[in-house]
């Protein structure tokens, strides 16, 4: 049985529908990243899956029980086998780091003994032993989130979801973020499905990935499959349609070896400014609006010539440094 399982799920607004037709399943131990552009229904699925929200038609089976159709006196148990991190981390200012992680455990009616040694447990697990006694407002922001994160696992549930865990934080935070969800899942085997637009939160935390695009799902798979097919939909032109029309032309897509798309540009430094050149690498460009890619040659002479030749056939040309002729 699979830990979760996803069915025909369908949930509108007021007649619009948000998600429609969602079916899939998330097996124990897996890491689900669940993508989509703004308004694609993401927050309205989480929602859906820790049962704060409940969908028109569909089935959600945690652990073989419905959240969809439970009364809410037997949703509460079964939200306690969910743990949730957010995305603004959403602690209680006026409790200390323990008091917040201890909360979950306070709420299941945990004695107190257990709960000071499930919280130093917890506090050890997510780096924090020594702030304890502090005060979220003592805290950074991947601090905070690493209590969000201790909170979360507290009652140890099956399903870790975390809502844009990362979003809020700087790339350096939200990296030791993503690498210790990534060891909660690979070394404690706890299962988490995610939400974020953020591509290298999939590329570092996702084993499969679900994209959706107004409410459904578009593509499912592994996170390299899906992360080129994203990037090339979003390069295709918005006016492109799938058949011909009356005098259109054709989109094609071409796989090229770079060493090709360079070969004329260092066969023309090599006649015009006689020296040898060669392709040292092709760095993809960071941003697209500009369509440039930055290239690296070694250049055997860099003279005057060979520089204003360069800086004449492309956007600019620099010398960054110097490499033995050998290499
Ligand atoms: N409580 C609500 N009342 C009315 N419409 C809603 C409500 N919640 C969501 N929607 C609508 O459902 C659709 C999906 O919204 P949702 O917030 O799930 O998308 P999202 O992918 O999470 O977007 P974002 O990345 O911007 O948070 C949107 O059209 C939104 O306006």
């Amino acid at each position: 049985m699979s830990l979760l399982q996803v069915e025909h799920l369908t949930r509108s607004f007021g007649g619009q529908p948000a998600l429609k037709d969602i079916s899939f399943t998330v097996e124990k131990g897996d890491s689900l990243g669940i993508i989509g552009r703004s308004g694609a229904g993401k927050s309205t699925l989480l929602r859906c899956l820790c049962g704060l929200d409940r969908p028109q038609s569909g089935r959600i089976l945690l652990e073989g029980q419905d959240l969809a159709v439970l009364p809410e006196s037997q949703i509460i148990p079964l939200r306690r086998r969910i743990g949730l991190v957010f995305q603004h981390f959403n602690l209680l200012t006026s409790r200390t780091v323990a008091d917040n992680v201890a909360l979950p455990l306070e709420i299941a009616g945990i004695p107190r003994d257990q709960r000071v040694k499930r919280v130093a447990e917890l506090l050890d697990l997510v780096g924090l032993a020594d702030h304890a006694n502090k005060y979220p407002a003592m805290l950074s922001g991947g601090q905070k989130q690493r209590v969000g994160i201790a909170r979360a696992l507290a009652a140890q549930p099956a399903l870790l979801l975390c809502d844009e865990a990362t979003s809020a934080l700087d790339p350096e935070t939200t990296e030791s973020i993503l690498a210790l969800l990534n060891s909660i899942n690979r070394e404690l085997g706890l299962t988490i499905v995610f939400i974020t637009h953020e591509m290298d939160v999939v590329r570092t935390l996702a084993k499969h990935v679900l994209v959706l695009d107004h409410g459904r799902i578009i593509a499912r798979g592994l996170p390299a499959d899906i992360l080129e097919e994203t990037s090339l939909q979003a390069a295709l032109p918005s006016n492109m349609e799938h058949s011909p029309q009356e005098g259109s032309h054709a989109v094609v897509r071409l796989t090229v070896d770079q060493h090709l798309i360079m070969a004329p540009l260092l066969q023309n430094v090599q006649e015009m400014c006689q020296t040898q050149a060669s392709l040292l690498r092709v760095i993809p460009a960071e941003d697209a609006e500009y369509q440039v890619l930055d290239v690296l040659l070694q250049v055997g002479d860099v003279s005057v010539a060979t520089m204003n030749f360069l800086q004449q056939n492309c956007h600019a040309a620099e010398v960054v440094g110097y490499v033995p002729a050998h290499s």
